[in-house]
């Protein structure tokens, strides 16, 4: 069976985080791992509460892992402070790590600071070169690029910036870009390629961009090539968004469906 791993952070209500990517590597037949970074007590209305795991207990859950199990692939998600940055991406060299898909998580949809501002260099320097593919959202590529994107063209450029920090490919994600449909962008460092479906009109979108690199890094530890990966993830997150649950008195969340494999 493939392996996936999770590093990322606790969401309680289960929309999001680690829940979430475990739901995905589920649905999609893959064996989920998980390296947890930070706990946050977490509901479809907001972040009430969030606390660090150490450094230290962080390197020693990858290390509990890689020293028994190898991962076919990868998630990264919220990281919260350049300590974890630093011992994540020394853990990705150690280890040789495949198929690393960073999610840049940096503010939850209820506005909560799930990456520390003071973070976001060591995420540029250090974590961003380590990794395969990285899917920042339009606020995530403001921030790294510190450019506005309004268009398609804007995503573009970001993209170019994002790549020259070191990272093979750069998916844009263009869910809160204000037009009708929701495109994403692939950019490999010579040619773009774009993924593009109707935008669905629903409030319940919590954790759709980590179901998303979730679904990423599942298809690519079964094997697909990285156009082909992204291709199956935005048809997984289109349903799990079109299927997606008004649970809770907030922003619902995405369904996972185990029949998508
Ligand atoms: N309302 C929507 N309808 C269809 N697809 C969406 C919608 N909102 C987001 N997506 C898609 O979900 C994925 C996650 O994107 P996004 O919401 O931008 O990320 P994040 O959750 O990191 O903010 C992308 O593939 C995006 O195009
Ligand atoms: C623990 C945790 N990690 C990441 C997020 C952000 O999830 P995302 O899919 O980017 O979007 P929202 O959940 O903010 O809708 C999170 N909330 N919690």
């Amino acid at each position: 069976m493939k392996t996936g791993l999770t590093i990322a952070g606790s969401d309680s209500s289960g929309g999001a985080g680690i829940q979430a990517d475990l739901k995905t590597f589920s649905a999609l037949g893959v064996y989920g791992m998980s390296v947890i970074t930070a706990i946050t007590a977490q509901n479809t209305v907001g972040v009430q509460a969030v606390e660090e795991v150490s450094g230290n207990m962080v390197g020693q859950q990858i290390d509990a892992i890689f020293q028994d199990i190898p991962a076919d692939a990868v998630k990264i998600g919220m990281v919260s402070s350049a300590n974890i940055i630093q011992v994540i991406a020394d853990k990705v060299k150690q280890y040789n790590m495949k198929h690393v898909v960073l999610d840049t998580v940096m503010i939850s949809k209820s506005g909560c600071h799930l990456l520390k501002p003071e973070a976001i260099e060591a995420l540029k320097k250090y974590l961003i070169p380590s990794a395969y593919i990285v899917t920042p959202n339009i606020f995530e590529a403001e921030v790294l690029t510190e450019m506005k994107i309004r268009t398609i063209e804007d995503m573009q450029s970001a993209a170019r910036k994002i790549y020259e920090m070191g990272v093979p490919y750069v998916v844009v994600k263009g869910g809160h870009l204000e037009q009708q449909d929701c495109v994403d962008i692939l950019y490999d460092g010579s040619d773009f390629r774009y993924y593009s479906t109707n935008r669905i009109d629903t409030k319940n979108t919590h954790g759709t961009g980590c179901t998303f690199s979730a679904a990423i890094a599942s298809h690519l530890a079964l094997g697909k090539s990285v156009e082909d990966s992204i291709d199956a993830a935005k048809q997984y997150i289109t349903k799990a968004i079109e299927k997606s649950l008004s649970l809770g008195n907030g922003v619902g969340p995405t369904h996972h469906f185990h029949e998508f494999y």
